[in-house]
């Protein structure tokens, strides 16, 4: 049976993620595998690359705080990894307390720093002046309260029965319909197939040109190819040069989706392919490869002398 690592301990929204991913099989060609919690999103991807385990389920954005930075660097550093599913939960927080505790007595809170973020407004209401403090994952937050670390954590909703906690507010969030997006991710392999609605991300060094993230950006918007997200972070060691990530709607099985892969592997430092996967949001269409195949066409037929 294959085996999963996810952002643990158990309870965490990670796990949720991987369950709902491993119910939609199609998304990720698994039925059933063994799900098991790693310490952190780099362990987890650690255990992919080692062999240990098959695949990580991990949180990569939300729609409040953006990127979690540690899951992009973890992927951008390292022995090649790739994406082939993503999904979406909207996402509550439960505040989690031992038995007993009041909010009056809640002196220290913690919990993941997407977590804490997501509630900063609820808690300045509500535990004013409680002293915060971060964990790597919800659960972990989970387990400092049960353990006597901290006096309330922000959990997902399955924490409360696993580690025996009360819940001093449920279902809190500064922004409604709040999501986090989760990837699925392998050691290189088959790319799943193009469905008609995918997502390609990518991670690109440009090197210091003038223009030369312009150009990038050039190539994509020349073959129609839409980004859905571009971030920066910084290249560790080397002060001032940055590394970006790019997300843009199509599969690398397209035609034009190719020929803007390869203009960058043509202009960039480095280009690293993080996966080809189908769109778990609303997006529109990964573009058209029609005009390319045609104009592929048009060529062939002029090499081979078939066309004045
Ligand atoms: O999966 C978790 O529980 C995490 O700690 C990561 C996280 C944090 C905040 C929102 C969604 C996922």
């Amino acid at each position: 049976m294959p085996r999963i690592a996810y952002l643990g301990p158990e309870g965490t929204f990670t796990e949720q993620a991987v369950c709902r991913l491993l119910a939609d099989s199609t998304a990720t060609g698994l039925n059933t595998a063994e799900l098991i919690p790693a310490e952190s999103v780099a362990a987890a991807l650690d255990a992919v690359r080692s062999g240990e385990r098959d695949a990580a389920c991990v949180p990569i954005e939300n729609s409040v705080e953006g990127s979690v930075t540690s899951t992009m660097d973890a992927l951008a550093d390292g022995a090649p990894l790739v994406a082939v599913a993503e999904t979406m939960l909207p996402v509550r927080f439960d505040i989690l307390v031992r038995e007993g505790t009041r909010a009056e007595d809640v002196r220290t809170i913690t919990s993941h720093p997407h977590a804490l973020a997501q509630v900063r407004r609820w808690l300045e209401v509500h535990l004013p002046g409680a002293a915060q403090s971060a964990t790597t994952s919800t659960s972990a937050a989970a387990v400092a309260v049960r353990d006597g670390q901290a006096d309330a954590a922000v959990c997902s909703p399955l924490a409360a029965e696993r580690y025996g906690l009360s819940v001093l507010a449920g279902q809190v969030a500064d922004i409604e319909d709040a999501v986090t997006r989760f990837l699925l991710v392998r050691r290189p392999g088959a790319v799943p197939p193009p469905t008609g609605a995918d997502r390609t991300t990518v991670v690109v060094v440009t090197g210091d040109a003038i223009g030369s993230l312009a150009r990038v950006l050039n190539e994509f918007a020349l073959r129609g190819v839409n980004l859905t997200r571009i971030e920066s972070r910084p290249i560790k060691g080397s002060f001032g040069e940055y590394r970006f990530f790019l997300d843009f709607a199509g599969h690398v099985a397209q035609a034009h989706v190719g020929e803007a892969l390869a203009a960058l592997r043509r202009h960039c430092q480095d280009v690293r392919f993080l996966g080809s996967f189908p769109r778990a949001d609303e997006g529109g269409p990964s573009g058209s490869d029609e005009a390319f195949t045609a104009a592929a066409e048009w060529l062939a037929e002029i090499r081979s002398g078939g066309r004045a």
